[in-house]
């Protein structure tokens, strides 16, 4: 077999994740979040899609962001830290909060490896911590490390759309909430009128966000 037939097998072997770590560390800007953003999109765009929240969603979240100027944010579902990295740069650079803290949960080690690595390149380690694991087995960590009973004051919900419900039950049971959360609902598959009933309405402020279920 010559060199030209074995090529497209070993390129099918590399990961798109890989791929799109490499596209970043060589075309966007080191410590400045708003190039890899852009170099997300082109990548996206150009070369493979990724499973972000992506420029069209993000400014409903970054609204509510605007409006309640968080200082603890939690995210459930990092991926690659596209949405850790925007939200994250949003709060610090335009809202101006440079003490944030933002945690963001992912279940997969290679994943949460290459969001890390992405996430430095940013300049952002400071503020974004990823944890690794289920969220589930995870969050117990986040206690126990972390002092933020009653002070997470936003949590961004975007991992395995059937653990939405069982995932938020959980962390109404923390304690870590502010007393008014702002949780910013993607659940596009999960009926609104389900949340009244699931989280205590007088605690948490829910955003319909992007509503594909009419619920
Ligand atoms: C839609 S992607 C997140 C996209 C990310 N929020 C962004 O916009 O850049 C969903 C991620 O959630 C992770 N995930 C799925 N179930 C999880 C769980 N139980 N705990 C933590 N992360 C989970 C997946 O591995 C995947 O990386």
């Amino acid at each position: 077999m010559t060199q030209t037939q074995l090529a497209p097998t070993a390129v099918s072997l590399v990961k798109k994740e890989d791929s799109y770590l490499d596209h970043i560390l060589a075309h966007a800007k080191r410590n400045n979040p708003e190039s890899i953003i852009k170099e997300t999109h082109k990548f996206a765009i150009e070369r493979y899609w990724l499973m972000n929240v992506g420029p069209e969603k993000s400014p409903l979240v970054e609204q509510v962001l605007l409006e309640k100027r968080p200082k603890v944010a939690i995210e459930i579902g990092c991926y690659l830290g596209y949405s850790a990295i925007r939200f994250a740069a949003y709060i610090r650079d335009t809202l101006g909060i440079q003490d944030v803290k933002y945690y963001s949960f992912e279940i997969s080690e290679y994943h949460a490896n290459i969001a890390r690595k992405v996430i430095d390149f940013a300049g952002l380690s400071h503020i974004i911590t990823v944890i690794t694991g289920p969220f589930n087995e995870s969050l117990e960590r986040l206690l126990s490390n972390h002092n933020l009973l009653s002070k997470v004051d936003f949590v961004f919900i975007d991992h395995h759309k059937e653990l939405y419900k069982q995932d938020l039950q959980l962390l109404e049971k923390s304690g870590l909430f502010h007393t008014v959360c702002n949780l910013f609902r993607t659940l596009f598959y999960m009926p609104f009128s389900e949340f009244p009933r699931l989280l205590c309405p007088n605690r948490l402020a829910l955003y319909p966000g992007h509503n594909h279920c009419g619920g």
